[in-house]
Formats: C-alpha cells, structure tokens, sequence
C-alpha cells in the first residue's frame, strides 16, 4: 500500500521541482529582455503567487494521503491483533475508554514499527516479546503487551504484567547489577526480571500459590521465567542451589497446562510424554521428579521418573498407569531403553530439558543426549531448556546443535578458570557459590583419615551434633575404607556409590536427610544437583578429577540463600590443581 501511494507522489514532487525551475528559468529570461521594470514586477509577484497556491495544493495532498493511509494501517494491524490473540484485544477494548483509541493506535503503530525493527533478523517464530525493559532506553513503558511465539503448534504470549511495568526503571538495573545478571540474547528482546513472585502472568497454576514456602524468585528464575514464559530457548547458568530446578519447572508446567494433551497419548501401549526432563544421575532425577510432580499435581499434571538400577517393570507399570506422563524425568540410559523397546514416545513433546548438561557429556552422555532429543519434534517445534552450574565449550557444542537461537542467561560474575596450563577441560565462567566459606589444607597423604576424623569431632561438638556432613571421596573403594573407617571410631554414617545397588543408595540417602545419619560418604555421583538443605559442611577428602567437580561438590552446602562451610584435604598428589 504505502509502494503504491509513494510513487506518484514523488512523480508529483519531481513535477513540481520541475515547473518550479522552469518559473524561475522565465523568470531571468524575463529580467534580461523586459525594459518595463514595473511590468517585470507584477510578473514577478504573480508568478510567486501560482508558486505559493502550488505548494500549498500540494501540503494539503500530502496531508490527506498521510492521514487515509494511517487509518488503512490502523485497520489492518487490528486485524492481525485480533487473528492472532482474539479474546485479548476483545479485553483490552472493553477496559479501554473510547477518548483513549487515538493514543493507543499511536502506541500501537510506534511499538509495531520497533518490533519489526527488532525481530527483522530472527525467524519469525522467534519473534521477541515486545516488552520494553531493563536495559532498553525507553524501559518504563506502561504498556504491557503481547508478541506470540509458535512453538508445536502452541502458541506462547508471555504477558509483562501491570505490576512489572511499574516498577522504576533504576530498580530493574539495580537488581540486575546486585545479582550480576547477564542476558545474551539474539533478538534482543529485553525482558525485565520477574523480581517479585507477584510480576508474574496470573494462571490457574500460580492460582494454587506453589511459592508459599518461598518470599521471591531467585535471580536465575526472575530472569530466565520471562523467557522461558515466552516459548523462547534458554541456557541458564548460575550457581549451586540457586533454584535451577524451578526455573525450568514452572515454564515447563506452565506451557503443558496451558494446551490440551494430543488425543492419541491416551491409552495405548506407547506414553507418549509432552515433556521430558533429562538428568545425569539417577539421585538427582529423582529429586527432581519430586519437585516437578508437586507442582504438575496443582493442575492435574502427571510426571513419571524412569532410571537405572530399578525394575523396570514397575516403572513401565507406572507409564501404563498414567497412559502417557505429561513429563517425564529420566537419567539418559533408561529413557533410552525405553525408547528403543517402544514403550516410550517423545513425539509430542514441546518441551525439553537438559539438567546438568556438562555432567551428562563427562558421563558419555553424548550419544544418548541426541537418540532422545532426536526422538522429539525438531528443536524449531519444541522448547528446548538447559540449565547448568558450569559452561565448558563441550555444552556449548551441544546448545548450538539442539537450540534455536537461545537466550543465555547468567548468573554471577563469571570467571575464566582452567588448569595450570590454562586449557585443562576448555572450561570457562567457572564460579562457587560465593556464600560458602572455603578452607584448603596441605596434609600428608597417609595423614588424611585422621585428619578426617578430627574435623568430623570438632564439626559435630556441641550443638552442632546433629549437623550434616558430606565427606567427597574420589574412588568407590576410597570410598568403602573411609565409611568403615568411621564406623569404626563410632560416627554414624552412611555411604553412597557406584558399587551399591540402587536401593541401597536411595536407602543411605533417605538416611542422611531424615538426619538419622549425620555423615554421608560419596563419590561424585552425588555431586550434582543433590539438594540438602541440612549440609553444613563438605570436607574433600580427595580432590576431584576437575575443578567443575570440585565446585559441584562444595555446592552441596550454601544452599538457597544458606552459608555453608567447605574443606578440601589438599596432598602433593594435587598439585596440578592448586592453581585453578
Ligand atoms: N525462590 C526460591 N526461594 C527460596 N528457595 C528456593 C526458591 N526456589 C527454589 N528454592 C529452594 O532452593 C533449593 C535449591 O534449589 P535447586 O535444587 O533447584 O538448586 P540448583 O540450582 O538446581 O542446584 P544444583 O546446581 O546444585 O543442582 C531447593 O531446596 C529449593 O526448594
């Protein structure tokens, strides 16, 4: 429309330059060869006046071509409004006084043309919600407003709320800058942090208050939900305990809640799951089975949790009985196996998560990782979330091939860590979790389990008797001496390792949370994302292979806003190790 009306107005334009320098070429000649000055003049003032009427002919053209192709616009972008979220805009004009319309047709037409400016080099599914915020130069904007992204035939529109708009602009970039927020993202969509449980979307999920226990989101979750909310990829990256497993729980939920379960996963002898959460170890998809289901259960979701070392029987047993989990969290291998036998089907999942992504490539993961996301829909039609305490390049590798464009959300003032030769594993925004103490001693190596054995006294005396404490070992048979070592001396312990069967670890594990024993002796298969909230203190008793381990392990401590206490038994064994 606006090709068609340009041209001949320029045509017109050209015209009248044209006949203007012909008045003007006349207008010498005439200067030259007339001898009548006065006659010269009327002549003048007469051609000034054709000159004048002409303009003004043309201003008054222009004018009424600008305001028919204004309202042509108007019109069209409401269409499209209203083809795109239909009850919304019928809301919007219902709460909206009429005198208002003019304004918010501006308002419409200025974000329109800033969004196309925006998103012009995204695919469109892409498209970034148009929110103006932290960051932005006009981020006060009052207007909430919505921008759908597409995503297996669901359509996200992530709303910023009245209350998140109203917060100051200096507040935003304040919390930003305390908790060392960084946002990479492609599109630039600029959204501003959920700082308050009450910014978010209202939905019949936050309707049953699953954040009771909690007084705000943490900054991974204020900063990754709108996100997340919005349909778009996410790498979220931040420290130990600092509630990862919600901040993927809730879009997760929130989006499955949302959209009526494909008919075909009822019944049948294939689940067919809308969701799948992938964890490393099978202690920790079980405890993140627990978190997810809690909160699915609040709108009638099902989550099913499928690992090694236990029947699988049961576990097909449970797929049956829920004829198609909404999610599934699984450790790799068995989700594998359950693929592969066909009684498993991600082909209607629009929602992935990678949990600790690094620990799943260091376990040899890798293949697995692309057998299950290559039994979902392509990474365009599904959501695909990971979120992690440590960024080597191997996960980068992996977000490049399986994400769409995704937005990088960091956590902490991410320092560059290596070994000594400054490569090691090519890891890099390495960082602790700052609120724990760490405490490092060169012992001897023949001196190291009475060493142990002190600071598990000293730890453990008065009131601190009940305290927990997690001991790292590096090998399982490291491991077994050092459990019958301090039973032995008469502290109540447990162990958990790869040589145990998976009940008798889940047993040692219910063991240490309920507190009946106060020591848990563990190889790094503990290391990852176990959450208890009673740890006071990680002593190392060798170091770990990596310094990701190291950072993973001492992380079981200083949970959720807690200080916790670390102590690594340093020997000349280590040395390599000092420097990161
Ligand atoms: N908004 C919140 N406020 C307070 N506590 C929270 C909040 N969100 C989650 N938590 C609690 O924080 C603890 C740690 O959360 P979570 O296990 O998700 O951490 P994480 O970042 O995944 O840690 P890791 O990297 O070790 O796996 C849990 O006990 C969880 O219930």
């Amino acid at each position: 429309m606006s090709v068609g009306t340009k041209h001949p107005r320029s045509e017109g334009e050209d015209q009248d330059v044209r006949l203007a320098k012909k008045a003007k070429t006349d207008e010498n000649a005439q200067t030259t060869t007339d001898s009548d000055p006065s006659a010269v003049k009327i002549e003048k003032k007469k051609k000034k006046k054709e000159k004048r009427d002409k303009k003004e002919k043309k201003e008054k053209r222009d004018k009424k071509e600008k305001k028919e192709k204004k309202a042509r616009e108007d019109q069209s972008e409401e269409d499209i409004g209203e083809q795109q979220s239909g009850d919304s805009v019928e809301a919007d004009s219902e709460d909206r006084p009429a005198k208002k319309d003019k304004k918010k047709k501006k308002d419409k037409k200025d974000k329109k043309d800033k969004r196309d400016e925006e998103t012009s080099n995204v695919p469109e599914e892409l498209a970034p919600t148009p929110t103006e915020q932290n960051g932005g130069s006009n981020g006060t904007d009052a207007t909430p407003n919505k921008s759908p992204v597409q995503r297996n035939g669901a359509t996200y529109t992530y709303q910023q709320t009245e209350a998140l708009h109203a917060v100051p602009e200096t507040e935003i970039q304040e919390y930003l800058k305390k908790h060392e927020i960084s946002i990479s993202d492609p599109s630039d969509a600029k959204l501003r942090p959920v700082i308050q449980f009450s910014h978010l979307p209202s939905s019949t999920l936050l309707s049953k208050n699953p954040f009771a226990s909690f007084t705000a989101p943490t900054p991974i979750q204020a900063a990754s939900w709108p996100f997340a909310l919005s349909g778009r990829d996410v790498i979220g990256i931040a420290e130990t305990g600092s509630g990862k497993t919600m901040a993927f729980s809730l879009p997760c939920v929130e989006a499955l809640a949302s959209r009526p379960r494909p008919k075909h996963s009822k019944g049948g002898k294939t689940a067919c799951a809308r969701a799948v959460v992938v964890s490393p170890t099978r202690e920790l998809a079980m405890q993140t089975h627990a978190a997810m289901s809690s909160l699915a259960s609040l709108v009638g979701l099902s989550a099913v949790c499928l690992y090694g070392g236990a029947s699988k029987d049961e576990q097909r047993a449970l797929l049956r009985k829920n004829s198609g989990a909404d999610i599934i969290v699984a450790t790799p291998g068995r989700l594998k196996d359950f693929l592969s036998e066909g009684c498993v089907s991600l082909s209607d999942v629009m929602f992935a998560v990678l949990d600790e992504a690094d620990r799943m490539l260091d376990k040899g993961f890798e293949e697995d990782i692309k057998l299950i996301l290559g039994s979902c829909p392509p990474r365009e039609k599904r959501q695909t979330l990971m979120f992690t305490a440590t960024w080597p390049m191997s996960v980068r590798g992996l977000a490049e091939g399986f994400m769409v464009d995704p937005v990088k959300v960091t956590i902490g003032n991410r320092t560059r860590a290596g070994d000594e030769n400054g490569g090691g594993s090519g890891s890099t925004e390495l960082q602790a979790n700052t609120r724990i103490e760490q405490k490092v001693e060169v012992v001897d190596p023949n001196a190291k389990e009475q060493r142990l054995l002190e600071l598990l006294r000293e730890a453990q005396k008065g009131s601190g008797k009940n305290d927990r404490i997690l001991v790292f070992c590096l090998y399982k048979k490291e491991a077994v001496r050092v459990e019958q070592f301090l039973e032995r001396k008469g502290i109540r312990v447990a162990s958990i390792h790869g040589d145990l069967r998976q009940d008798q670890r889940t047993r040692s594990l219910e063991a240490f949370k309920s507190g009946k024993t106060t020591v848990l002796v563990a190889t790094d298969v503990a290391a990852r994302g176990l959450d208890i909230p009673e740890v006071k203190l990680v002593i190392n008793v060798t170091f770990p292979l990596t310094i990701e381990d190291y950072v993973h392990r001492i992380g079981r401590t200083g949970r959720a806003g807690r200080s916790g206490k670390a102590i690594t038994l340093f020997t000349q064994h280590d040395k390599a190790h000092s420097g990161s």
